[in-house]
Formats: C-alpha cells, structure tokens, sequence
C-alpha cells in the first residue's frame, strides 16, 4: 500500500505553502520528510491525514484518496502536542484506541504492552500533566500506535527526548516497520535520518528540492569530505584547487572537496610533511548536502 502525492499545492491566501509536490512512498518504506522551518512538512502531514484539503492536487493511499473512513488506519504524531493534560494516560490512551476501533480490551493490553516497553508501566494511573514533558512525549507516541496504523506519520517524533529515550523510540519505530507499516517522519536532526531512511525527501519553499534513495543522494551530491589527523600545520590545503571548505577539528581537519580525485592531490600535498594519524576520506553527511540544498544546518 503506497502513499501517493500527485502535484499537491497548498495556498493560505495568497501564501503557498506547498507548491506542486509530487512523491511516491512506498509500502513499508521508512521515509524521511525534511526541510527548513517553514519548508511545508507539517501542511503536507495534514494534507496526508485529510485535516485540511489541498488547493490542487491529490493524495492517494493505496491507490484510494485518503478520507476519514480510512483514518483508523493512519497514526500521527503531530508536532504540536495535543494530549488532555488533565486526563490519566490509561483513559486517554484507552478512549483514542476506541476512536481508531479497538475494543477497550485491545487497547488496554496494547497501553500496558506499551508502557512495559518504554519501562514506565507506573504512567498508566498518572495524569499527562504530571509527567514531564519527554514522558509526555512517550505517551503522544503511543496515542498514535496504539492501534497498529499501517501509514505512520511522525512530526519530530525526537524532539525533547534524551539519547536514551531517543534509542528506546528508534527501536519502537523499528519494531512497527518490520510489522509491515509504512512510516514517513520529519527531523531536524540529520544523523537520525540518515540512521533510520533508505528514502527520503528535502523541501524548501514548499518544493522538493531533493529526493529519492540516500544512497544515490550522496553518490550524486559528488562532493566528497576529507578528515585529517596531523602533528604539522594544515591550513595550506585551503589554498588547493578542488578543496571547497576548511575546518579546523580537535585532531586536524575537515575538507570539503568537489570530487574523489581531489584527495590524492590532498595526499600528496601533505605527504613527506610529518606524521599522518589519520587521513579519511568519507561520504558527505545528510547535513551536508541539506546546508547546501535547503541553505540551513541543524548541527
Ligand atoms: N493555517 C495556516 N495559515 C497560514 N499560513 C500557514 C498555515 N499553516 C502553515 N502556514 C504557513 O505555511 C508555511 C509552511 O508551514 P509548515 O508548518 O508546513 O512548515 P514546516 O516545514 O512544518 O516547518 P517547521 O519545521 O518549522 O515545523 C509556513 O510559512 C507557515 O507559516
């Protein structure tokens, strides 16, 4: 069951948010959505999920327009938080399984198996206002997977979340794939991307400005980054044709060169200079081709 969006265009007055969008993600795809602030992920999550219309365009979830009668199958996270603070996590976990169809039997097993798996069976009886706001967190990822959604969408489903909760949810996240779902999720955090998706997209301004497999994203970003650990002085090499950006790091250095063949030339610059610890050449990183192609960084 593929999530596909054929030239979706959403206006706001006069403001286009999302302008001509086209993807296809396919069925149990982990694919990432990113883009600067602003770029048009979380208009087109509510696109997805049928919470507003879009201007032109269509999106279609196995082969179907999404509508609400094929909501219970979709889970979200959305960015902005909505759990009723004043309600215990089992009723509201328990009520929002019985929207998506479950019996209160199903999802109370499913709250307990749940809870078990993030250590925190105690939250069951806890209000959401009582817990902080990273086990608040936890408890908005079960709301959206409580019902076992085959489309799972997550709008920065680690954002206020410490590395060891960060892990604990990854493996969630990768527990429900191998069920068969199909996850698309946002993140500003580009090593998380890159650890979690085969596919992926970057917007900006609404546009997809890169898209398709990691893999072949960085083979084609062409540019390459060079890391060097040396006991002699470095900064020559800004100088060398080919050589895009200069870093000074702890240990040495990081390049940034246009292409594989510039670091042999890097090597035989520094060789005979002194001692080389280490000398990489590596593939660039998400963050990299993300600076360049939608202008920001999230390091
Ligand atoms: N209901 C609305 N009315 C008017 N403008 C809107 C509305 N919703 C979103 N926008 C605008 O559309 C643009 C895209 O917003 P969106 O929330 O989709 O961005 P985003 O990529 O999710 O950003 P972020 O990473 O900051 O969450 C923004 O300029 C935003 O101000």
């Amino acid at each position: 069951m593929a999530l596909k969006i054929h030239n979706a265009t959403k206006q706001f007055g006069h403001f286009t948010a999302v302008d001509g969008l086209s993807l296809a993600i396919e069925e149990n795809d982990m694919f990432g959505f990113l883009g600067s602030n602003g770029a048009g992920k979380t208009t087109t999550f509510r696109m997805i999920l049928g919470l507003i219309d879009p201007t032109s365009g269509s999106i279609e979830w196995d082969g179907k327009p999404i509508d609400y009668s094929t909501s219970s199958h979709i889970g979200y996270l959305p960015e902005e938080r909505g759990l009723y603070p004043k309600m215990k996590v089992k009723d509201q976990i328990v009520y929002l399984g019985r929207l998506r169809g479950m019996t209160k039997h199903e999802a109370s097993v499913q709250l307990t198996r749940w809870l078990d798996r993030f250590k925190v069976p105690e939250y069951a009886d806890k209000k959401v206002e009582e817990l902080s706001k990273g086990n608040q967190q936890k408890i908005q990822f079960i709301a959206s997977v409580i019902h076992k959604p085959q489309l799972l969408i997550l709008d920065e489903p680690f954002s206020g979340l410490d590395p060891v909760n960060v892990e604990l949810l990854k493996e969630a996240v990768h527990e429900i794939k191998d069920q068969g779902s199909t996850i698309v999720f946002s993140s500003h955090r580009m090593e998380h991307v890159e650890e979690l998706c085969q596919n992926l997209c970057i917007m900006q301004k609404g546009r997809p400005v890169v898209q398709g497999g990691l893999k072949n994203i960085k083979r084609d970003f062409g540019k390459k980054n060079i890391s060097i650990h040396a006991d002699f002085d470095l900064s020559g090499l800004k100088e060398l044709d080919g050589v895009l950006k200069w870093k000074q790091t702890a240990e040495g250095v990081r390049l940034q060169v246009d292409r594989e063949e510039t670091a042999e030339k890097v090597l035989q610059n520094i060789y005979g200079k002194g001692f080389i610890r280490k000398f990489e050449l590596e593939e660039p990183s998400l963050n990299d081709i993300f600076i360049e192609k939608a202008g920001a960084s999230y390091e």
